[in-house]
């Protein structure tokens, strides 16, 4: 899993057309959203997460717990984003990952939004800029280590 964590003043994003056969089902007001004093986790799923997803879940919402508290941010924006690997899992398996890491962030109570799954969206963000603002993070299941 590879993950950008964008510290921002807010994220907005609109859903413009379906990017794969069977995006998440949205509702009408789902299709535009906003967060603001966010951090922004611009998450890629990739293959070798298949080999442990429970692993990779929680791997994921304690790197992003670690940096949230670092930057003292309390709202968390799960973001799917096919952009960070050229070795991507496969779109059902990625869709419930990601929902895992979203439920994850929220049963530890943090404040947390979501962009649909499997849309082609155009979105906005203010980076905040500071030294902490810019984040990435590489996430591999153990298992997948000793290859
Ligand atoms: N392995 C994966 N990890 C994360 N997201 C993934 C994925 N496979 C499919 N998606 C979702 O389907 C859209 C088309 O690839 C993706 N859409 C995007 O990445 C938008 N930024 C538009 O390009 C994403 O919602």
């Amino acid at each position: 899993m590879r993950i950008l964590l964008i510290h921002s003043d807010y994220i907005e994003y609109e859903v413009k057309d379906k990017a794969i056969k069977n995006p998440e089902p949205i509702s009408e007001e789902e299709k535009k959203g906003r967060m603001d004093e966010v951090l922004v986790a611009f998450i890629s799923v990739e293959k070798v997460d298949e080999t442990n997803p429970e692993e990779v879940v929680s791997k994921a919402v304690e790197e992003i717990i670690n940096v949230a508290s670092q930057v003292k941010a309390e709202n968390v924006f799960v973001y799917p984003f096919a952009h960070l690997s050229s070795e991507l899992a496969k779109p059902s398996v990625a869709q419930e990952i990601l929902r895992k890491v979203y439920e994850g962030l929220k049963e530890k109570g943090y404040n947390v939004g979501k962009a649909p799954f499997g849309y082609y969206k155009a979105f906005k963000i203010s980076c905040k800029g500071h030294p902490l603002a810019e984040l990435s993070r590489t996430i591999i299941p153990e298992g997948a280590k000793e290859e």
